[in-house]
């Protein structure tokens, strides 16, 4: 048997599509540098990776026959990927060993840190990857610490935690507010921290010129190196030939549609809207969003998945015939790099609002649940590119004040200065990415880690 001195890493995501793109694409940052990565993932979610960079790995969640929204409550399905995963994990690496090419290293999505005992138990290093923003992950950190209890009270005064700013209720992630409302995801939040003292490694999807401070402050209980944006280096340092797209969708994307509707249009004159994979908008919410870009003077291209299309008002797709145009998913990126774009409408899930920055696209920030509210602060108040919008008494942001957010990013006054700070970030991601940035040097010297835990498990 032939033995291999190349290091090899297995990546591991939580099968959703906010973490798939970025556990992804940290593995095609790492082969682009000489190592071999493997994918590993559900069954469900092999199908959608389409990148050659990677090679894919079935791992079990227990739901491999049906689809894993089948699961019933979400405690269910997070116990059943851990159960089958960790066996899965465990006979994939029995198996690399056996065929002479052990695995150096797991890098597990910080959900998964069953993945870093089997990682640990079978000889290999393993990598916590954290998919949130550095100052979500410091308000997490001071839970594990003890430095805050739940819920985070935040009636009275704002929360305030050196290295944060002073954060007020709307901008505490709603789970820590509210644990109850969703106690499963609440749960495997908090397990992030768990066993993270005995990881080798603790990776962050963000960077340094955008969070250095935020990260810093969590340096004891989160020790992250950071290694992002993790967008595809087509869209930013331009080094991984062919790297044009993250390589993975769950759903179909539209995206020939979408780029020839695009071209008709002149220079950011499009509002781009998009809610992620995973939020859904009550038909209420639907029902304002829909009159806001109906009354506003510019073209519009809306993201509306295939589930929650019914929640559109009646006729309103004919209605906006020639000026919008509503699609089931496309290829986010390749919208927001258009230059008929200029305005994202987003509910600021981190890879959204990361890809935003990087494509230097001001935002209307419209968040829903857990960490998007964060981000939502930093967009407006922090980064300046953005606007959020403001909810009644019911948690709506009303039409009104949905149209007021749109105009004020595509023709207000403040537009000319979230353009400019929009373009100054876009041009930091890119630095942090290219040869010698801070996110490159980062990746540069786990690369090097790695090779020399490979030669010595080769000795
Ligand atoms: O039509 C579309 C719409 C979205 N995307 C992509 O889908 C991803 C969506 O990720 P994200 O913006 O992070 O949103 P969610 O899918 O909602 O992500 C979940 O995971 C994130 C990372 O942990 C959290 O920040 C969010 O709150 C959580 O909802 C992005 O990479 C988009 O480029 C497409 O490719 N096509």
């Amino acid at each position: 048997m032939e033995k291999s001195n190349q290091a090899h890493v297995i990546v591991i995501p939580y099968p959703s599509q906010g973490h798939i793109n970025p556990l992804l694409q940290f593995a095609k940052r790492l082969a682009a540098k000489g190592v071999r990565a493997t994918l590993a993932t559900t069954v469900n979610t092999m199908q959608s990776i389409t990148s050659a960079a990677v090679a894919v790995e079935p791992i079990s969640d227990g739901f491999d026959d049906t689809d894993f929204a089948k699961a019933g409550k979400e405690g269910d399905y997070l116990s059943s990927i851990r159960d089958h995963g960790s066996k899965s994990l465990a006979r994939l690496l029995d198996g690399y060993r056996a065929a002479g090419s052990p695995v150096t290293c797991v890098i597990y999505d910080a959900f998964f840190p069953w993945a870093l005992d089997v990682a640990l138990r079978h000889g290999a290093m393993g990598a916590a990857f954290f998919t949130n923003s550095a100052a979500v992950c410091a308000i997490f950190s001071h839970i594990r610490s003890g430095t805050l209890t739940l819920p985070v009270n935040v009636d009275d005064a704002p929360l305030v935690f050196p290295g944060l700013p002073p954060l007020n209720a709307c901008d505490v992630p709603t789970f820590l507010r509210n644990p109850n409302s969703y106690p499963a995801y609440l749960a495997m939040k908090l397990s992030q921290f768990s066993n993270l003292d005995e990881a080798d490694y603790v990776f962050a999807n963000t960077f340094h010129q955008l969070e250095r401070q935020e990260a810093k402050s969590a340096e004891k209980n989160w020790p992250a190196k950071l290694v992002g944006p993790m967008v595809p280096s087509a869209y930013l340092d331009g080094r991984i030939e062919g790297d044009k797209g993250y390589g993975a969708s769950l759903w179909k994307p539209l995206s020939e549609q979408c780029a020839a509707w695009l071209n008709t249009k002149p220079r950011e004159s499009v509002i781009y809207i998009s809610f992620g994979s995973m939020v859904s908008l009550t038909a209420k919410q639907t029902e304002e969003m829909a009159w806001a870009v109906k009354s506003s003077a510019s073209y519009f291209l809306w993201v509306v998945r295939e589930t929650e299309r019914e929640k559109l008002p009646a006729g309103f797709t004919e209605s906006v015939k020639g000026k919008g145009l509503i699609v089931s998913w496309c290829n986010q990126l390749e919208m927001l790099a258009h230059p008929a774009v200029g305005c994202f409408v987003t509910h600021c899930g981190w890879n959204s609002t990361l890809e935003g920055l990087a494509l230097g696209v001001p935002m209307v920030a419209l968040p829903q649940w857990s960490d998007q509210v964060t981000d939502a602060k930093f967009i407006e108040e922090i980064w300046g590119v953005g606007v959020r919008a403001k909810e009644d008494e019911f948690g709506v942001a009303g039409r009104e004040e949905l149209l007021y957010c749109l105009r004020e990013v595509m023709e207000g006054e403040s537009r000319v200065k979230m353009r400019s700070n929009a373009r100054k970030w876009r041009e930091m991601a890119i630095e942090a990415t290219d040869e010698g940035g801070t996110s490159d040097t980062a990746i540069n010297e786990f690369v090097m880690k790695l090779k020399v835990a490979t030669t010595a498990v080769e000795i």
